[in-house]
């Protein structure tokens, strides 16, 4: 199943009232009850548009009400079967997130989330009411923020906050903030209150471009736990407020906007570039190089999946918001996995005739039903039934079935490959949960009426006992990698730590590290035939560097090229049609944020870049230790003259003394053909290389497509290398 992406299109603000408005509905959709095309002028000849098609579209006069209940009521419905659900919304700055998301404080304004968790609780109470008592709902959430690429919890106060954020982790399969807190919280009263507190702590500032700008991306994840008398069945509903992007020529932002709107545009970079790898089916998505796009998993989680496209539709947003419809339309081809949660079984049905020890206890294993089917679990019994009457097996749910998904969610055994669980900690007790304990006990309740008694192979419950066993110590692991924070933490390790912290925050003041960072992209796009996106990388690093003329003239230059290159394409296309249908627009280049494939590098004259490729500076710290072999030297490049102190670092020059001029010794082409293999362990078994290195550098190659890393310098200037590593892969090479 794709994404669902639904356009929204907000009414004009009152300053905007005399201004044109350029994005509407098709006219071809007038009769249909919600419109599903958007029509926008093409912003280099108004005589002609362009037209996206979306799952629907809704128009400036659209109510809160209407957006909630035609896309998000039903969500609600497959939360409570046990699927996740994540709704989020996109935008450039400006254009109704926040609006979408969280509305205004009087009934009819409420947004998405208040009347998500209004929903949750009336359909909490209706469950319990029918059950009669049997199934008791409980709910609570967490609320987080990822400002500048740190996350922090939205239900501490800012002061109490640690500078550096919380920590994230994978477990299996999904990403995880550890050290987050989660609040029970019963009604849409304590709810309100809670949210409203924590919006408090969100990071909002005003910008030119919106009085009350959202700083960082807003996570708000609620958590459903139903319980009845034998299971637990937990599924999650995530609402997103991502942060927008901003034109800072539009912005006038001051610096520290300026710093926070980098670290917004790059995760949004990002996202773009994992909505495009994963559209072209692409083996690396580069989720893992901003937390945001780590959290959100697009295509990777296994829920339901809504994207709200939320547009201005005033001309002064032409090209932003070209350039989010690109990014829409690439969203709504990418598949995710509906896979239900499954439930764990909290106390012992009926013996097998066998016990299992588990850690000491001995306990009664529940019967389970087979692996096979329990995949859906609300729908085994139907199946069942269809099955004696020859039937094809019904899905109450559709499961999305493309081979490569498939394969990728079978390998997440805590969510696919289980049955029913043993959970020997819900195991009812005398010390258990409150809400447990006060249940009568199984004795009491023998006589409570027939129970489900699947069969299940001996071979697939020892298969589940290794995997429930797995699971806990996973999870010890993850609290192991909390408790890190607390006092356990020896002296030395704190001390580095704040060393750390004290020199990006040095970096951070004098604004450059983040520039630094935008420029090198912008030279690994450039240097790969992407000039679009090295144009959109050089604008965003110039903020930082605003009186450098080298870089205006760079990014004019490029500006230069793209129109020539566009040009030359108009010419040659001039006899194809005028108006491109949606699918036509995301391949064709549109504006300027829309891609262009790589051209022959001889097709315009090459850009120097070399002043603007430096390393980061913890890179080179240690240059004079590198001269320990003795073959092998590494020197700094010799500083360019400058009228400026503050002139950016050269690369770094490697000089194979010992070889011939021309050749590597085979230490170093031993190297090099290591790192041109892509091969992740034989990279990770270099000296000095973790598992995050060796895949940015296995990243940076395949990005680079075919191109080969020829020398020691090169393999310096990839992403996350310096000089150091690659004196230290190199020494740590005992084969020559
Ligand atoms: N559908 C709508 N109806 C009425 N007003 C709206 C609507 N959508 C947005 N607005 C108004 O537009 C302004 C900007 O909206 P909002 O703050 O939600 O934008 P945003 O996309 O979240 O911006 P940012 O990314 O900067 O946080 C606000 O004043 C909001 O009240």
């Amino acid at each position: 199943m794709s994404v669902r992406v639904v356009a929204r299109i907000r009414p004009l603000l009152k300053n905007e009232l005399d201004k044109d408005t350029i994005v509407t509905t098709d006219e071809a959709d007038s009769g249909k009850a919600i419109p599903t095309v958007l029509r926008i002028p093409n912003p280099k000849n108004e005589a002609e548009s362009f037209r996206f098609q979306f799952n629907a579209v809704y128009d400036q006069d659209a109510t809160q009400q209407q957006i909630f209940d035609s896309e998000v009521s039903s969500t609600v419905k497959h939360l409570f079967k046990g699927f996740d659900t994540c709704v989020f919304a996109y935008g450039v700055t400006g254009t109704g997130k926040t609006h979408t998301m969280r509305g205004g404080k009087s009934l009819a304004d409420r947004g998405v989330i208040p009347r998500l968790l209004s929903n949750i609780y009336r359909r909490s109470r209706k469950i319990e009411k029918d059950s009669g008592g049997a199934t008791q709902v409980e709910v609570s959430m967490s609320y987080y923020e990822i400002y500048c690429d740190r996350v922090y919890d939205l239900f501490e106060a800012p002061e109490k906050r640690t500078p550096s954020g919380l920590p994230i982790r994978d477990n299996g399969g999904k990403t995880v903030v550890v050290g987050l807190s989660e609040k029970p919280c019963s009604t849409l009263k304590e709810f309100e209150q809670l949210y409203d507190q924590a919006n408090i702590n969100r990071s909002t500032s005003a910008t030119k471009l919106n009085a009350h700008s959202s700083r960082s991306h807003a996570i708000l994840c609620v958590k459903v736990t139903q319980t009845t008398e034998d299971k637990v069945l937990v599924s999650r509903a995530s609402a997103i407020d991502l942060a927008g992007s901003e034109d800072n020529r539009r912005t006038d932002n001051n610096k520290e906007r300026l710093i926070e709107s980098s670290a917004i545009n790059k995760s949004l970079f990002v996202l773009a570039q994992c909505v495009e790898a994963i559209s072209k089916k692409q083996n690396r998505i580069p989720y893992r190089e901003s937390k945001m796009t780590r959290i959100l998993s697009l295509g990777q989680n296994n829920g339901l999946t809504l994207m709200i496209l939320n547009l201005a539709p005033v001309r002064s947003y032409h090209l932003d918001t070209l350039s989010s419809l690109n990014f829409a339309n690439r969203t709504k081809k990418i598949e995710v996995a509906e896979v239900e949660n499954e439930p764990q079984y909290r106390n012992i049905v009926k013996p097998l005739g066998a016990t299992a020890s588990i850690g000491g206890a001995t306990i009664a294993r529940q019967p389970l039903r087979p692996l096979a089917g329990a995949h859906n679990a609300n729908v085994a019994d139907k199946e069942a039934e269809k099955k004696k009457s020859g039937d094809k097996p019904v899905k109450a749910f559709s499961v999305y079935s493309d081979r490569k998904t498939v394969s990728r969610v079978s390998n997440l055994p805590s969510q696919n490959q289980a049955a029913r669980r043993i959970e020997p900690s819900h195991k009812r007790t005398a010390d258990s949960h409150s809400t447990i304990a006060s249940r009568p006990t199984k004795a009491a309740r023998s006589d409570a009426g027939p129970r489900y008694e699947p069969a299940m192979s001996k071979a697939s419950i020892e298969a589940l006992i290794s995997q429930r066993i797995e699971e806990k110590l996973a999870e010890k692991a993850l609290q192991d990698a909390a408790n890190v924070t607390a006092p356990a933490l020896s002296a030395e390790l704190q001390k580095r730590l704040d060393d750390l912290e004290q020199r990006i925050e040095i970096k951070e003041e004098d604004g450059k590290a983040q520039g630094l960072q935008f420029l090198l992209m912008a030279k690994q796009h450039q240097v790969r035939g992407e000039d679009v996106s090295a144009l959109r990388m050089y604008q965003m690093a110039f903020p930082f560097f605003p009186s450098n003329d080298k870089l205006k003239n760079k990014m004019r230059n490029l500006e230069e090229r793209i129109r020539t290159k566009r040009e030359m394409e108009n010419d040659r296309n001039s006899d194809a049609p005028m108006i491109p249908s949606s699918t036509t627009v995301s391949q064709k280049p549109s504006s300027l944020m829309a891609p262009i494939r790589p051209k022959p590098s001889n097709a315009y004259p090459a850009v120097d870049d070399d002043d603007f490729a430096p390393l980061p500076e913890s890179d080179h710290d240690d240059d004079d230790d590198y001269a320990s072999d003795a073959s092998f030297r590494f020197r700094k490049g010799k500083p360019k003259a400058s009228k400026k102190s503050a002139a950016p670092k050269r690369l770094p020059v490697f000089r194979d003394e010992d070889a011939t001029p021309g050749e590597h010794t085979p230490r170093t082409s031993h190297l090099l053909r290591i790192i041109n293999s892509k091969d992740v362990t034989k990279i990770k078994a270099l000296k000095g290389v973790g598992t995050k290195k060796a895949d940015a550098i296995v990243g940076c190659l395949v990005e680079m497509e075919d191109a080969e890393v020829r020398d020691l310098e090169s393999l310096a200037m990839l992403k996350g290398v310096g000089g150091k590593t690659v004196e230290n892969m190199r020494m740590g090479l005992s084969v020559v």
